[in-house]
């Protein structure tokens, strides 16, 4: 097993692996970066948590590619295991799919001191985490995310849940993986409209707080796309970012609603859109990003240029940028505002955003006037 370092990342030259700590009060753990990890897990997870089983839970897409690696690591370790093997796609990310896995785990009588492992992109490792915080009132889960995405941003920070058909997550638990194993090998057999996606979060640590990341990524975008040192530099930058947010505001009681920025338009458009693959999470988020930049201009709070340079970028790596970029119907303007009523940022009936006045300065701000909002969403619709 290779030596863990937890040094801040420079630059994408820099060797394969990474190791990000995040220190949330109490439970705190490591990130792992790097090619072969998967390989890897039986012999992290016994010095982990000896003497435990494992319960893998992965979606059918996943388990084709990389459910054999894992378990065959497992077996190697004497690991005794089980796997669960859901359907993929958002849709799974609900009740049904919750009453699934949670109920295939108490069928594999694990118990409080075994783990879930959760195989796959943030579908079901969101899925799986808030399984694991409900069954026998918490078991600890192990994060082994196999997206961009999921690498970048869901298998960190301990938010976990599922879908309602009201909006999204609004059913979930804070519950921290114990690890996280981001094998960036296992991008190889990501389609690209995924990895795209996934580019969406890393896209928002730039604009959320870092210009000078972003400018990086103008010049390097490609290299994260196709993969090579740009991507692990891109997974292990993004993953400190997240992870030093995280350790100062666990809860989201303050500026952790910084990594939220673009959702509050971006979850709108998903659950208007069906929770369907007419548009990628990571989609939304990007036509989200840009609209907040614009909705901050509207507002007098962020220059033009900056504006232009995020929906010229978004667009120049393929992602949408416009609510017509949507294929298919969506809410009108009213369906759309009654979505945005029911973010979790909410406070006593008033809208929260996070707007920016311009690229890596973002913030949080409260009382957003409902009806500005309205005459924005109709004004770029
Ligand atoms: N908890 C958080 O902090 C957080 C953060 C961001 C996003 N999310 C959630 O994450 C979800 C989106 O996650 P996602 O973009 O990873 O989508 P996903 O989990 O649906 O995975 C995308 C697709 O890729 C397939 N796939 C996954 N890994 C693969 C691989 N290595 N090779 C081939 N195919 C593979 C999956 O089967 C699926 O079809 C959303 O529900 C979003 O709300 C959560
Ligand atoms: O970790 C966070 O905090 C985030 O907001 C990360 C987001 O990218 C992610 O999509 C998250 O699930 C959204 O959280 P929600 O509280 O708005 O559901
Ligand atoms: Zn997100």
């Amino acid at each position: 097993m290779p030596a863990t370092a937890s040094s801040p990342v420079a630059t994408a030259a820099e060797a394969p692996r990474r190791t990000v700590h995040v220190d949330v009060a109490g439970r705190p753990y490591d990130i792992h970066i790097g090619p072969g990890l998967l390989q890897e897990a039986g012999a992290r997870i016994a010095a982990l948590r000896p003497g435990a089983r494992v319960a893998i839970v992965t979606d059918a897409n996943v388990a084709a590619v990389h459910l054999a690696a894992v378990e065959a690591s497992l077996a190697a370790t004497g690991i005794e295991h089980v796997a669960v093997v859901v359907e993929p796609g958002e849709k799974t990310k609900g009740y049904k799919g919750l009453e699934q896995v949670v109920e295939a785990l108490i069928g594999a009588r694990i118990e409080r001191r075994d783990l879930v492992l959760a195989l796959g992109g943030g579908v079901v490792g969101d899925l799986t985490g808030f399984a694991a915080a409900v069954l026998r009132r918490g078991v600890d889960v192990v994060q082994a995310p196999t997206t961009l995405l999921s690498q970048v941003d869901s298998s960190v920070g301990g938010k976990t849940g599922i879908n309602s058909p009201q909006g999204k997550n609004l059913v979930g638990a804070f519950h921290q993986p114990v690890l996280v194993l981001a094998d960036t090998a296992a991008l190889d057999t990501l389609p690209v409209r995924e990895v795209k996606a996934g580019y969406a979060e890393v896209v928002k640590y730039g604009l959320l707080g870092d210009a000078a990341f972003f400018d990086t990524l103008e010049k390097d975008w490609r290299g994260v796309i196709e993969g090579g040192p740009e991507r692990i530099f891109a997974v292990a930058k993004s993953c400190e970012a997240k992870a030093a947010i995280v350790a100062r505001d666990e809860k989201e009681t303050g500026d952790r609603a910084l990594l939220n920025l673009g959702h509050t338009f971006g979850h709108a458009l998903e659950a208007g859109a069906g929770f369907s693959d007419r548009l990628l999470h990571g989609e939304a988020v990007a036509i989200g990003m840009a609209l907040a930049f614009a909705f901050s201009r509207r507002l007098g709070l962020c220059p033009g240029q900056d504006v232009t340079r995020v929906e010229r970028h978004l667009q120049a790596v393929g992602l949408p940028t416009r609510i017509a970029d949507v294929p298919g119907d969506l809410p009108d303007t009213d369906g759309l505002m009654r979505l945005i009523a029911q973010d979790k940022k909410v406070s006593r009936g008033a809208l929260t955003f996070i707007l920016v006045s311009g690229i890596g300065e973002a913030f949080v701000a409260k009382d957003v006037d409902g009806a500005e909002v309205r005459a924005f969403l109709d004004e770029v619709r």
